[in-house]
């Protein structure tokens, strides 16, 4: 994934388990500062975000909304990979547009579950009308805290876009995944699987790296997902072409 251009960013980092950790690697290796790493010890201040010009919060359902109206409270644009709490969505928008602050959330951050999504959408639409009966199946690691997955919903959510009925989603526990997401589509003599792979969570912590570089350059005040960034990216691909 290329990152947008602007100044490199200066990164806070709040929730230091699996994701946070592999963000502070990654962003070590690619020389972008990270000036703040904030868990359960430090409450979200504009004095522990410490000068940070863009936040990326990935720590539990219950913890991130909090986090986030902390992060506009203090004035900072964040980016929220935390999942399992998107039923607050409407509520967070409207702080959002009341703080004129931005923040930008993605239940996955790589380009190819991005791009599943959005073919997800067409597979249903044709395949719907021609009988298939669709399923999915999701499977991550035993330390995951939420069922289903971020991704499995919104991959749901892209069937019914297409025209598709509700999706049925398996949720499967095992062993160290770092996330597989497999998109059934059955019909009585054959079958059609949309799967994504991660094969390692420096996929998301990369594009966690390139949001939050996105935000911080000086974006509107809104609310912003990963299909805006990529989107962009798009635009400015074919400007330049
Ligand atoms: N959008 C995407 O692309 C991806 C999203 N995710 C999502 O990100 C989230 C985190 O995943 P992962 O890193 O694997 O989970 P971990 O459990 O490994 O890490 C979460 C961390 O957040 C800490 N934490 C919890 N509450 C707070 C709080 N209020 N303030 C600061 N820190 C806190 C936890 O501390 P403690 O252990 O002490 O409670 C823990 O260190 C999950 O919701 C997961 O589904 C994961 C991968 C990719
Ligand atoms: O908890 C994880 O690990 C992951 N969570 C995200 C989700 O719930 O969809 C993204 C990815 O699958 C890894």
């Amino acid at each position: 994934m290329t990152a947008p251009a602007g100044d490199v960013p200066r990164v806070a980092l709040i929730g230091m388990g699996r994701m946070g950790r592999t963000i502070a690697a990654l962003a070590a290796e690619r020389g972008i500062p990270v000036v703040a790493t904030l868990d359960h010890e430090h409450a979200v201040t504009a004095e522990s975000l410490a000068g940070a010009d863009v936040a990326i919060e990935f720590t539990e359902p219950g913890a991130a909304v909090g986090n986030a109206r902390a992060c506009l409270a203090a004035g900072v644009p964040v980016v929220v990979g935390t999942t399992g709490w998107l039923d607050a969505l409407p509520r967070l928008t409207d702080d959002v547009h009341a703080a004129g602050g931005r923040l930008l959330w993605a239940a996955n951050f790589s380009v190819g579950v991005n791009a599943m999504l959005a073919v997800a959408a067409a597979a249903a639409r044709v395949l719907r009308d021609a009988g298939f009966d669709a399923h999915l199946v999701e499977t991550h690691h035993t330390a995951k805290k939420d069922a289903p997955s971020g991704t499995a919903l919104a991959i749901a959510r892209a069937v019914r876009a297409g025209g598709g009925d509700e999706v049925p989603i398996t949720a499967v526990r095992v062993g160290h995944v770092p996330g597989t997401h497999a998109l059934v589509f059955d019909a009585p003599f054959e079958q059609v699987t949309l799967t994504h792979e991660a094969r390692d969570r420096r996929v998301f912590a990369e594009g966690a790296l390139v949001a939050a570089r996105w935000l911080a350059a000086g974006r509107t005040p809104g609310v912003y997902t990963m299909q805006d960034v990529l989107a962009s990216g798009r635009e400015g691909a074919e400007a330049r072409t």
